[in-house]
């Protein structure tokens, strides 16, 4: 099949059950004809007709088979016009969530321990005072 360049706005005025195109990496996908066969549901297909569906498709992990299925789908690339949305993909070489939240974790742990000084330090003083008052009585 002859493929076209479409831009997001064409690509929007797809968005209907009976004409639902999708944006998965940049390729233009008619997945009208597959709406009722997605395992994953219709109601997800249509929550991001005529839309960028690249970060929906790629969170859930689908298989090898569901994207030899994308690429039976294909109708055209995607020519980018200036002010469309960013392409939701993460850049090549980006950090992964995971690395963020663990080296959050680790300035937590380094605020809890900063804490836990400051409180056995106010301790001792008292202690300290008490054991003063007590020898000068
Ligand atoms: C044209 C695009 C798509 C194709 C060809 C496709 C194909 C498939 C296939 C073949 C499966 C079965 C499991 C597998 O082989 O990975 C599946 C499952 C699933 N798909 Fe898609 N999918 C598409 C788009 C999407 C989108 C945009 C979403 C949005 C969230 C989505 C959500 C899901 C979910 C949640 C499942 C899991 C269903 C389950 O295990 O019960 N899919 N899809």
């Amino acid at each position: 099949m002859a493929t076209k360049e479409l831009t997001y706005q064409d690509v929007a005025e797809h968005n209907t059950k009976k004409d639902l195109y999708l944006v998965i990496h940049d390729q233009i996908y008619d997945v009208t004809k597959f709406v009722d066969e997605h395992p994953g549901g219709e109601e997800v297909l249509l929550d991001v007709a005529g839309q960028d569906a690249t970060e929906a498709f790629e969170d859930v992990g689908h298989s090898d088979e569901a994207r030899e299925t994308l690429a039976k789908l294909k109708v055209g690339t995607l020519k980018r016009n200036p002010g469309d949305p960013k392409p939701k993909t993460p850049a090549p070489g980006a950090v992964p969530p995971a690395a963020n939240s663990s080296s959050a974790g680790f300035g937590f742990g380094v605020y809890a321990l900063v804490l836990i000084g400051g409180a056995v330090a106010y301790f001792a003083y008292q202690y300290l005072q008490q054991q003063q008052g007590a020898q000068s009585a």
